[in-house]
């Protein structure tokens, strides 16, 4: 789970020197046994030459006739000595003991990280052969990406049964491996891509061209077995689809291609088609408030009745009026954020969510992070940040969950959620007797180069993560039901890390701070 934060995927950066290390040495082993073997092999060439001018001259030479018969034996011992012992037995051996103690990707990481590739590319909609070539918004983002390169993320796309992003891909491979120079270790031939392409085509609804690809490669390979019964399925199946037409009397108009179906897309959640493309439209910056709603947002000092605050007040930004979001700027301090990034490194482990039904904690791909957790009473400056915390909110942090300290890696993400707990999910905060969470402040504790925002995805509003400020909001109405118009994600980061610290506030304690009503009521909430 290495490629869930950035964090730890710069140890694999020390595997790989230590790796190409290794590789070094084994070369240079291999090129010295080589280079004295082309020494022997000069000098038995030059002899021999030598010989062959005048044989019979050469072997009545009682000198020669000593040295030739030595050459083809001790000397010629020696050859086979070195070329029978393998100089690379040690390398291996090391090889198999750095397993053991350096960190290494595992075949579920490569999935991951290709999965999150994936999700860049939907959501930030990157063109196939821009993100091959390394560009993004034209300009150059990463090295480029070799035909193999993009062969593997089209045969990962094909593994998680993800049809339209292998057709994307595959083709992007055969159109790299035609530029490409002629290359010996070339992983996959054109007929691997036309197979891929052909059954990926068809899953995707378009069976004409999915035959017409089987063909091209029967071409290549007339007694391919697969391609052969697949070409008979095909056939059968668009003689199939025509006689269906037929019977309907169907000039095929309303057929929609199977790619064009919302599809279930399990790292969105239960997000629809609509829903999807708002949440990416926002993650884009495409979305915006109207320029009237944005001119009716305030910025103002603000000190909360609270007699410290007099000396430096809060900034805070209005982001959205009801429910009312803000933001405060300067919440944190450099040198708490650097503390709190160096007490949670070690602990990380990869974020959770919770199970509605059985209330149990597990990973889920919409959720992609790590994250821990720090208590207050550990360090003085958690404490200091609480305290800030309830300054800011004016609510009691008795009842608080503990600080939650979260890093995204590229392509890291929150799909959209509610931060309190649903009625159907009433278990998530039973036995704590702590009532659900009423209020979230989120800290960000870093700059994100490219997207990373945290978006509303029914308020048309996005907050851009900017190191040391805040943003906090109620996630219940006064009646205690959830403010549906609350929920939000965490957009998948596209360059740069992302840090966020969660406080998620709980009800029990604020009585008297927030009083409940019998109805929800959500707009008197005050500042
Ligand atoms: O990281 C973000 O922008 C939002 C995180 C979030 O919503 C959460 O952790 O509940
Ligand atoms: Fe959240």
């Amino acid at each position: 789970e290495l490629y869930t934060a950035l964090a730890e995927m710069e140890e694999l950066l020390e595997t790989e020197s230590v790796l190409i290390t290794n590789l070094e040495g084994y070369i240079r082993v291999q090129e010295d046994k080589l280079s004295l073997l082309k020494n022997k092999m000069d000098e038995y060439q030059r002899e021999h030459a030598d010989a062959a001018s005048d044989i019979t001259a050469y072997v009545s030479n009682p000198i020669n006739a000593y040295l030739l018969t030595k050459r083809l034996t001790t000397d010629w011992r020696q050859v086979e000595n070195l070329m029978e012992h393998d100089v690379g037995t040690d390398f291996l051996q090391n090889l198999t003991q750095y397993r053991n103690v350096l960190k290494f990707p595992s075949d579920e990481d490569l999935n991951g990280a290709a999965v999150a590739l994936l999700r860049l590319q939907d959501t930030y909609q990157l063109d196939t052969s821009s993100v091959a070539r390394g560009k993004l918004n034209g300009i150059q983002y990463s090295t480029e990406m070799s035909s193999d390169d993009c062969f593997e993320l089209g045969r990962q796309s094909y593994v998680n049964n993800d049809y339209h992003h292998t057709v994307l891909w595959m083709n992007e491979a055969m159109s790299r491996m035609l530029e490409e120079p002629l290359n010996q270790t070339q992983t996959f031939t054109r007929a691997d891509v036309l197979e891929y392409l052909a059954f990926s085509t068809y899953k995707e609804g378009n069976v004409e061209s999915a035959l017409v690809m089987t063909n091209e490669l029967l071409q290549l390979l007339p007694n391919h077995e697969r391609a052969n019964g697949n070409k008979r399925f095909y056939e059968k199946e668009i003689a199939h689809q025509k006689e269906m037409k037929k019977m309907k009397g169907d000039d095929g108009t309303d057929e929609m291609p199977v790619s064009d179906l919302p599809v279930a897309r399990s790292d969105t959640g239960e997000l629809g088609v609509k829903e999807r493309k708002s949440y990416e439209m926002l993650c884009r910056g495409e979305l915006k408030p109207s320029p009237t709603y944005m001119r009716s947002l305030r910025c103002r000092y603000v000190t909360n009745n609270v007699p410290f605050l007099r000396l430096g007040p809060l900034k805070l930004e209005e982001a959205h009026k009801d429910p009312y979001i803000v933001i405060y700027h300067d919440a944190m301090y450099d040198s708490e954020m650097d503390l709190i990034k160096r007490m949670a490194r070690p602990r990380f482990r990869r974020a959770t969510v919770q199970n509605s039904v059985t209330g149990a904690l597990e990973t889920a791909n919409y959720r992609i992070s790590k994250s821990a957790w720090l208590k207050t009473e550990e360090d003085s400056v958690i404490a200091k940040v609480v305290q800030r915390t309830a300054d800011m909110t004016g609510l009691d942090m008795e009842s608080a969950e503990e600080l939650q300290v979260v890093n995204y890696g590229i392509g890291g993400h929150y799909a959209p959620h509610f931060d309190f707990a649903r009625r159907e999910e009433k278990r998530a905060f039973e036995g704590l007797n702590l009532g659900n969470r009423i209020a979230t402040v989120l800290f960000y504790m870093s700059d994100v180069e490219q997207g990373g925002a945290t978006v509303f995805t029914t308020l048309r509003t996005a907050l851009w993560p900017k190191r040391g400020t805040a943003a906090f909001w109620m996630n219940l109405h006064r009646d205690g039901e959830g403010d549906k118009r609350t929920q939000h994600a965490a957009c998948p980061v596209l360059t740069g890390t992302k840090w966020v610290s969660n406080k998620w506030i709980h009800e029990r304690g604020q009585e008297f701070r927030r009083p409940c009503a019998l109805n929800e009521d959500s707009g008197d909430f005050a500042i």
